[in-house]
């Protein structure tokens, strides 16, 4: 079995290149798509609008490249565990979470089945990486519209960090203003609705809500109350720098890019680390502006609907270098094109 740097078999690599990259947006775009069964159910039944059948090829899709995935492990595991007992090789102990979820059982003493191996990878994989995109994104595109906010966020990153070394991740508590940005990203950018299943009957504010009955809460709204947020359609971090500090995970109810509680976003810590790092370095190691002649009001700052709201089309920024040579590990001093 041949495998790339990352691990991956020709295999597994062959599927993504020819079929999952490209199922990718369709997935996105089926998590948030109007379903009339929701409001019609007699009419799911006869999938008018042809998304269950796109459900089910996507699936497919998927399916075949998370157990290839298994599969590439458990011949890898037993491949390793014959050299061990011929005594050809030593133990490799290197094991990444597949590795893990195949070979540890749990109380219970027994193996984890695939199918909940596939639908692990499945969450991990699709909610950790497309809001994480989104948010660096959306927080560039912001940065690019707004000079005075970047320059504010180099010159914090300059007298914290220095230009002679690279920010690290334990310099992130001193970055306040970077946290601010985030957290204003999240505000202006979040995945716009929480959507649950009540779990026994209830009333809220006089509405009396059946048990099993499917909740929105509009995130999107929220974060844009104009009782809560001043000038709430305005890009202004320094809302954050005042006052009591806000937390980014909904314990107060008024900014929740990660929901809250007990159902909230699990992978929020590492979420918001990658988030506040890879925007720490683009704003440490560069300037950003707009190609050619664009002007501000020219670039697209339209969303794209579903379960996050993304660009509606991919930032296109030129990105100038500000530190000295060999600092950052890119040779070219030259002006790059990030799309
Ligand atoms: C910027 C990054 C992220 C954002 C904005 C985000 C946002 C969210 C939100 C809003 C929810 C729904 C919470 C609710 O309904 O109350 C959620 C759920 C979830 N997220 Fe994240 N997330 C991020 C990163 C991650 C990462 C890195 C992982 C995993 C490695 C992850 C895995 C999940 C999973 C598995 C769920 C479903 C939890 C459940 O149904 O109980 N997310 N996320």
């Amino acid at each position: 079995m041949m495998m790339n740097e990352g691990g991956l078999s020709q295999r597994a690599n062959a599927l993504i290149n020819d079929q999952f990259l490209e199922k990718m947006d369709e997935v996105f775009f089926l998590l948030g798509a109007f379903y009339i069964g929701d409001y019609i159910p007699w009419l799911g039944g006869f999938d008018p609008q042809g998304l269950k059948k796109r459900i089910d090829d996507t699936f497919k899709v998927c399916d075949a490249l998370w157990q290839t995935i298994i599969d590439d492990h458990k011949m890898k595991l037993e491949a390793a565990s014959k050299a061990q007992s011929e005594g050809t090789s030593a133990p490799d102990t290197f094991q990444d979470i597949v590795d893990v979820l195949l070979t540890r059982s749990g109380d219970s003493g027994q193996h984890m089945e695939d199918t909940r191996i596939k639908a692990l990878l499945h969450d991990m994989f699709f909610g950790g990486t497309e809001p994480i995109y989104v948010a660096i994104e959306w927080a560039l595109s912001e940065l690019v519209l707004n000079p005075h906010i970047l320059e504010k966020a180099q010159a914090e990153i300059d007298t914290v960090v220095g230009r002679n070394r690279l920010v690290e991740e334990s310099d992130l508590p001193d970055l306040p203003y970077l946290d601010a940005i985030v957290k204003e990203t999240f505000r202006l950018h979040p995945p716009p609705f929480l959507i649950h299943l009540s779990s026994e009957d209830s009333e809220i504010q006089g509405f009396k809500i059946p048990t099993k009955t499917m909740l929105l809460v509009n995130v999107y709204a929220i974060h844009r109350d104009p009782e809560v947020y001043e000038k709430p359609s305005e890009f202004c971090p320094e809302r954050f720098m005042v006052g009591s500090p806000k937390d980014v995970y909904g314990t107060h109810f008024d900014l929740l890019p990660f929901g809250s509680g007990r159902r909230g976003c699990p992978g929020k810590s590492l979420g918001l680390l990658l988030v506040v790092y890879t925007l720490a370095v683009f704003i440490q190691t560069c300037s950003f502006r707009l190609p050619g002649n664009m002007k501000p009001e020219d670039l697209d700052m339209e969303e794209r609907y579903g379960t996050s709201t993304p660009r509606r089309t991919h930032l296109d920024i030129v990105l100038v270098p500000r530190l000295p040579k060999g600092v950052f590990p890119v040779d070219s001093q030259a002006d790059t094109s990030l799309t």
